[in-house]
């Protein structure tokens, strides 16, 4: 059943609103006259449950491995009849496409909850859940996570359907999350599994020189034009013949090593998520879209 994956600067909330949604989905499943909707169990994951420091966050190796317990933890926990509730600061755009694939590979929809606390209150309750001693992150830790902070766009795949909830809110939008996920019928939404499957192995070889030979051209089309056009600001490159397809380059160029390094992400991405082969250039070329307008 569904992931609502909780996205949300560091004391933003995440936990009050994910302790929300868990007890509405309780209450919800256990007044449910439907069989299908009774069968339901919620299930809350957090740093805290996970039993990882606030200081993971303090330097790259341990949020790595801090993400990687986060990531097999999600997928443990991701079953049919499983509401989960990941609530994490999720502030990678990429970690959460990863999210997003694992839970097309198991066929169950998906959202996003953006806790939308502006930062000067995050900072208040910051500092006063480090004052108390009740949590809270070191002050350079904090601005380092608001800096590196890749607020979710609704218009991306991978963070949609998007529910933002203000600070001032009562509660998030309860019945909009259920419909979206759950359905009236209980049935949840179908989930096509072409986008996202696990690979089957006669694929695999042939399915990991397409996406790095794709990748490849587009990043090799990009770089003639910026050979072509050397100090152009902008710039819209076509990676296809048919000219179906625009990157739109930032105002400043992307270096090789930017390019590369973006290539090797998506690919690292898709390793394990068979994409169409016929998308592969169109999904690439929005996700460099997707970063260039960040
Ligand atoms: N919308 C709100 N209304 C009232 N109190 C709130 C609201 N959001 C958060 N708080 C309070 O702010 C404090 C921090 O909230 P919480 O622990 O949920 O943040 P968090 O984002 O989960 O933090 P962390 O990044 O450490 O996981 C808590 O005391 C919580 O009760």
């Amino acid at each position: 059943m569904p992931l609502i994956l909780i996205s949300g600067y560091p004391s933003s909330g995440k936990t009050f609103r994910s302790t929300q949604l868990v007890d509405f989905f309780a209450r919800k499943i256990s007044q449910s006259p439907d069989p299908k909707v009774q069968r339901l169990k919620v299930h809350h994951i957090n740093d805290q449950t996970l039993g990882l420091a606030r200081d993971v966050y303090a330097s790259a190796r341990p949020e790595k491995d801090a993400r990687a317990a986060f990531t097999s933890a999600i997928k443990r926990h991701l079953t049919r009849d499983v509401l989960l509730v990941a609530d994490g600061m999720n502030y990678i755009k990429g970690f959460r496409y990863q999210l997003y694939c694992e839970a097309k590979a198991v066929q169950t929809p998906n959202c996003v909850v953006h806790v939308g606390t502006p930062v000067e209150k995050c900072r208040e309750l910051n500092d006063a859940a480090l004052e108390s001693q009740t949590g809270g992150y070191e002050v350079d830790v904090f601005e380092n996570l608001v800096f590196r902070y890749e607020e979710p766009n609704g218009m991306s795949r991978w963070d949609a359907p998007l529910f933002t909830v203000p600070f001032d809110d009562a509660h998030p939008p309860y019945d909009a999350i259920w419909d979206a996920l759950v359905g009236s019928d209980g049935k949840g939404k179908v989930v096509r599994a072409n986008a996202a499957t696990v690979l089957k192995p006669a694929a695999e070889k042939d399915y990991l020189y397409e996406l790095e030979k794709t990748t490849s051209e587009v990043v090799a089309a990009i770089t003639t034009w910026l050979q072509d056009h050397p100090g152009e600001a902008g710039g819209q490159v076509f990676p296809a013949e048919s000219r179906e397809l625009c990157v739109y380059l930032p105002a400043t160029a992307p270096s090789l090593p930017q390019l590369q390094r973006l290539r090797r992400q998506f690919t690292a991405l898709n390793r394990q998520h068979a994409l169409n082969k016929s998308r592969i250039r169109e999904l690439f070329v929005d996700y460099l879209n997707d970063t260039f307008q960040k």
